[in-house]
């Protein structure tokens, strides 16, 4: 399998401290990915790096091998790479519709081609839609972004980063915040709007990362410790002791 993102020693110092230490990490082509480690380990530092928000001190990243580790964070979303915040981004005044509509058309590039916009109408009404059925928010259609649950916001903002046309979707804590049935909403949602494509998120709770990730790497002051598939995670000894604690058993 070819890998969809690759980090080739990857460091990162912030003045004098070494906030990530050598980061190797091949993630192959449809893969669901999850980045855990204790607090500050340098997991939001990583997506930082990855997603072009953030200078490399040395190393290089590679996204569907070719390296992106010099362009502007809309050039790597242009080859392929979307971010989802922690925080929601969408537009709380704007209806549910409108802002899935616009982050297809944003998503697609038709923001400077307003005669290519008209041309484009229907599919995107139609494309639209579908997105709306397949976020289960049809009820929602035409209420105020704003005014959805913060459950929903996020399924919102998540929908419109995955269904944006990217193959590689970075996904930061997408389950923050959210009670347990609304996790287990956001998790089914993730698992099938994300069908075929690459996924790599960093994730604090245990039950998502189990239940939704193919392989999960831990890292712990700025350096992978390990990596594999979770059952191997979960018994690992040094994870355990490093992050994991009674949450393993
Ligand atoms: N722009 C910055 N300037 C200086 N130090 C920074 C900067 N960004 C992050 N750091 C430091 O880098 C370390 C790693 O932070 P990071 O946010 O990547 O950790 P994290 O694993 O995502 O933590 P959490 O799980 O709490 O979100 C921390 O010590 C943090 O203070």
């Amino acid at each position: 399998m070819s890998a969809a993102l690759s980090l080739v020693d990857v460091r990162k110092n912030f003045g004098e401290t070494q906030i990530i230490r050598g980061v190797n990490l091949e993630i192959p082509m449809g893969q669901r990915h999850a980045i855990i480690g204790p607090n500050g380990a340098g997991k939001t530092t990583l997506f930082n790096l990855i997603s072009g928000r953030f200078p490399l001190t040395s190393g290089s990243i590679l996204l569907n091998g070719e390296r992106i580790d010099r362009l502007a964070p809309h050039e790597i979303n242009r080859r392929g790479l979307s971010r989802s915040f922690q925080i929601t981004s969408i537009f709380p005044k704007m209806t549910v519709f409108e802002n899935i509509r616009c982050g297809l058309l944003w998503s697609r590039g038709y923001r400077y081609s307003f005669w290519h916009l008209l041309g484009r109408q229907k599919a995107l009404n139609e494309e639209s839609e579908q997105l709306l059925e397949q976020l289960n928010l049809q009820q929602r259609r035409d209420l105020t972004a704003g005014l959805l649950s913060y459950a929903e916001q996020r399924a919102l903002e998540i929908g419109i980063t995955i269904a944006g046309g990217a193959n590689v979707i970075l996904l930061d804590e997408p389950t923050a915040g959210m009670s347990h049935s609304e996790t287990e909403y956001a998790v089914n949602l993730i698992r099938s709007v994300s069908e075929g494509k690459t996924l790599l998120m960093v994730e604090h709770d245990m039950s998502v990362v189990f239940g939704l990730a193919d392989a999960v790497s831990v890292v712990v002051y700025g350096e992978v410790i390990a990596s594999g598939p979770p059952e191997t995670i979960r018994g690992n000894k040094a994870v355990q002791e490093a992050y994991l604690g009674t949450e393993a058993a």
